[in-house]
This record gives C-alpha cells, sequence and structure tokens, in this order.
C-alpha cells in the first residue's frame, strides 16, 4: 500500500536557526519558510536528491506540535511521510484494520498542495506516521 518516503518531519523551536543547520553546516538545498495555517505549523523543507526533510515550528495558540516541543525541547523527529496512491482507500483499509485516524478523520490539503492524512503513533510502532495522496 504505501509506496514512496516523501519526508522526514523534524519539529524545532527556532526556525532560523534549523534552517542555518541544513543550509550552512550540511550544505543542503533549502525551501522558504511557508506558513501552513490549516496545520498549525510554519514549514521549510530540505530537498535532498532521493526524499525531503519538512522542519516544522509552531504557529498559532493550538499548534498540534507544541505538547512535543515543550517535551523536547531541543528538537526532535516528529513524523515520517509515505505516498499513497488513493488516500481515502488507504484510509479505510488501515481503519477496517482497527488503526486511528487523527483528527475527524477526512484528508487536508498539505504543504504539497495534496490531500493528506495523520495516523496515531501508537498505532505505528510509535511512530506519527503521515500519508499523502502520491
Ligand atoms: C503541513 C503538513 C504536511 O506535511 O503536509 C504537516 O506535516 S503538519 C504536521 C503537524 N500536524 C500534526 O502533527 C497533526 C497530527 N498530530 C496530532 O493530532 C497530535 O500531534 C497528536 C499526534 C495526536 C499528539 O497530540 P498531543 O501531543 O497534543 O497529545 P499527547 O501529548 O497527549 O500525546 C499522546 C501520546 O502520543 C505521543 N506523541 C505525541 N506526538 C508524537 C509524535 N510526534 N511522535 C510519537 N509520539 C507522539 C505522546 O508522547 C503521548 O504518549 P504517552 O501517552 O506515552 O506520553
Ligand atoms: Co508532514
Amino acid at each position: 500500500m504505501i509506496g514512496r518516503l516523501n519526508h522526514v518531519a523534524i519539529a524545532v523551536s527556532d526556525m532560523e536557526a534549523a534552517a542555518s543547520v541544513y543550509r550552512d553546516t550540511l550544505g543542503a538545498d533549502v525551501s522558504e519558510k511557508v506558513a501552513q495555517p490549516d496545520h498549525g505549523v510554519n514549514t521549510v523543507f530540505i530537498n535532498l536528491p532521493n526524499t525531503k526533510i519538512e522542519l516544522l515550528e509552531p504557529l498559532g495558540e493550538n499548534s498540534p506540535i507544541a505538547k512535543f516541543l515543550e517535551k523536547n525541547p531541543s528538537g526532535g523527529i516528529h513524523h515520517v511521510c509515505y505516498e499513497v496512491d488513493d488516500i481515502l482507500a488507504a484510509r479505510d483499509k488501515l481503519v477496517a484494520q482497527g488503526a486511528r485516524v487523527l483528527g475527524d478523520g477526512e484528508p487536508k490539503i498539505g504543504a504539497h498542495g495534496k490531500p493528506v492524512l495523520f495516523l496515531h503513533p501508537k498505532d505505528f510502532l510509535g511512530t506519527l506516521t503521515e500519508l499523502e495522496q502520491a
């Protein structure tokens, strides 16, 4: 069912400092910062030859990454995102197997303009898992 690794996300409290680590220290191709108000985060993408790293910082009062950063003040790996050909079929199959879809269960438009869903970390080996329509 799952296909390519679309991105690995890292939550950070200081986006400028984090982007500098990837741009200046690691010498990567780093995008501009984009607000994702529907998701309560700002994103910066690091474009690697075979995948992407998504840097996340909180946006607004009820950011879903706020608690994570309280527990991990120096940042940390927050989620992995896999591509699926048919996100609704994938969701229905996973729900039938007992997996919990976060939020209202309906896809939202993600950072790449495509539908995304999140699956509860406790159902996937302690790893918050995002699915993105390929
Ligand atoms: C722009 C878009 C895109 O790429 O297109 C994005 O990525 S937006 C990326 C931001 N959006 C999201 O993350 C949306 C989905 N996330 C959520 O709904 C939330 O963050 C939850 C995953 C439900 C966690 O919420 P919250 O931290 O408030 O709850 P909580 O502290 O009660 O956590 C419940 C349990 O899950 C654990 N937990 C929380 N966040 C976790 C994470 N990222 N990875 C692994 N475990 C995690 C906690 O330690 C806790 O475990 P214990 O009970 O053992 O202590
Ligand atoms: Co993501």
